[in-house]
C-alpha cells in the first residue's frame, strides 16, 4: 500500500515531464525545477503532442519513461469561459487527465502530481475550506462542469494508489496569477483582466473602468512562482491520498483587489460594476494548514506579486496570450 512510501528528495537527473509546460503554471514549474538543478525536464507543446490523442499520449509516456509527471495541462479559463462552455471544460479536462493518468499507469510512472482547483469544493463550504469539505455539498454553477472533471482526477489518483500501489498525489491551488497568464478579455481570470483594463484606461486617458459582478466576492490569490515551489515541496515532502490545498490563507474582495491593481498601474479614475456578469462563489478561502504543517509557506506578497506581474504585462503586452 502506498501509505508506506516515504517522500524523499528527487534525483536532479530524474526525467520530469511537465504536461502543459507552456501555460501559466507549467512555465513556472519549468523555471523553478531548472533553478533547483533538474537537468532532464521534458515538455511537449500541443502541436507536438495533443493530450486529447490517447494513443499518442500512451506512446509518448512509454517511450519517455519519466520518473516524475506533473499534470499542469488542462482547459482553463475564468468565470465567463467556464459558464459559457461547460461541455468543453468537462469533456476536454476529463479526456486530458484520463489519457495522462492511464498512460502514466501503463508506464508505471513512480511519482505523479495532479493539479485540481479550489473550485472542487461546495459553493457554501465553511471558510476557510478544509480538504475534508470535498463532496459535502452542491458546487458553484458557473464552474460545476470543470469542478466535476477535477474531482474525477482526484478520485483517479486515489484509486491508482489503492489498486496499483503507486504514491501519486493531488494538489488543489487557489486562484493563481503571474507572468505568462492568459490575458484574453473574455476568457481570462480576474487579475489579468483587471491589469489589462486599468492599464488600457491609463493609456487612453479614460476616467471610468467597468468590472464584472458586484465586486463583493472574496478570492484568495497565490503567485504562480510560489505555486511552483509548493509543487516541488509536495513531491519531495508529502505523501497521502487526500488532495492538499495550496494557497496563502488570506483573501480580499474583488473590489479591494481592483484598487490594488488600479494603484499599481497609476489609475486614478472611477470604477463601476456590471451586475449582468456573474459573481460566482461568494468566498473561496482555503484552509492551508496541511501544507503549512508540512513546512511550506508562500514568499511573494500580493502587493509585490501584482506589481511585478503588471510590470511583466506592460513589457509584454504585444505578445501576451489572448
Ligand atoms: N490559473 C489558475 O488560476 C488556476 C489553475 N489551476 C490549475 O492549474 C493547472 C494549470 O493551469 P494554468 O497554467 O493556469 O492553465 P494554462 O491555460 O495557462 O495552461 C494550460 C496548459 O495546458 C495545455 N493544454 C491544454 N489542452 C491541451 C491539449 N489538448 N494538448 C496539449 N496541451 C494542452 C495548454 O497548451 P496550449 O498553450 O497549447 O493551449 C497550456 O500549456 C490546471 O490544471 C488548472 O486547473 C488551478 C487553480 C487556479
Ligand atoms: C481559478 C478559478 O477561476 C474561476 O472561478 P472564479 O474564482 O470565479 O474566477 P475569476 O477569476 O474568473 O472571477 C473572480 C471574480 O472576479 C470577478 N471579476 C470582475 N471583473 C472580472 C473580469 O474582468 N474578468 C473575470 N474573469 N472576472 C472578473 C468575477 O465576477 C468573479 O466574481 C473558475 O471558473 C475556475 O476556473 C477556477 O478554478
Amino acid at each position: 500500500m502506498s501509505d508506506s512510501y516515504l517522500p524523499k528528495p528527487l534525483d536532479r537527473s530524474e526525467i520530469v515531464y511537465i504536461a502543459g509546460h507552456r501555460g501559466l503554471v507549467g512555465s513556472a514549474l519549468w523555471r523553478h525545477f531548472e533553478s533547483q538543478g533538474f537537468s532532464n525536464l521534458v515538455g511537449r507543446s500541443r502541436s507536438e503532442l495533443d493530450l486529447l490523442d490517447r494513443p499518442a499520449v500512451f506512446g509518448f509516456l512509454e517511450h519517455t519513461k519519466p520518473g516524475v509527471v506533473v499534470v499542469a495541462a488542462a482547459k482553463v479559463g475564468g468565470i465567463l469561459a467556464n459558464s459559457t462552455y461547460p461541455a468543453d471544460f468537462l469533456s476536454e479536462n476529463l479526456q486530458i487527465q484520463v489519457n495522462l493518468l492511464d498512460a502514466a499507469l501503463a508506464a508505471r510512472v513512480p511519482r505523479l502530481l495532479f493539479l485540481g482547483s479550489s473550485c472542487i469544493y461546495p459553493k457554501f463550504a465553511a471558510q476557510p475550506i478544509s480538504e475534508s469539505a470535498l463532496l459535502t455539498g452542491r458546487l458553484e454553477p458557473t464552474n460545476d462542469a470543470y469542478a466535476i472533471a477535477k474531482i474525477a482526477g482526484i478520485l483517479q489518483v486515489q484509486s491508482v494508489r489503492r489498486q496499483h500501489n503507486l504514491p501519486w498525489i493531488s494538489a488543489m491551488p487557489t486562484n493563481l496569477y503571474g507572468p505568462g497568464d492568459n490575458f484574453s478579455p473574455t476568457g481570462s481570470h480576474v487579475l489579468p483582466a483587471l491589469m489589462m483594463r486599468y492599464s488600457d484606461a491609463v493609456r487612453t486617458g479614460s476616467t471610468n473602468v467597468t468590472n464584472w459582478g458586484s465586486g463583493s466576492p472574496r478570492r484568495e490569490f497565490l503567485h504562480v512562482d510560489d505555486m511552483a515551489s509548493a509543487c516541488l515541496h509536495l513531491l519531495e515532502k508529502f505523501d497521502g491520498p487526500t488532495q492538499v490545498n495550496v494557497g496563502t490563507g488570506e483573501d480580499q474582495t474583488i473590489a479591494e483587489i481592483a484598487n490594488v491593481v488600479a494603484d499599481a498601474v497609476g489609475y486614478s479614475g472611477g470604477t463601476t460594476w456590471d451586475s449582468s456578469k456573474p459573481d460566482g462563489t461568494p468566498q473561496k478561502l482555503l484552509d492551508v494548514s496541511t501544507l503549512r504543517s508540512s513546512g511550506w509557506s508562500p514568499s511573494i506578497s500580493l502587493a509585490d506579486g501584482i506589481a511585478s506581474t503588471v510590470a511583466w504585462y506592460q513589457a509584454n503586452s504585444d505578445s501576451v496570450r489572448a
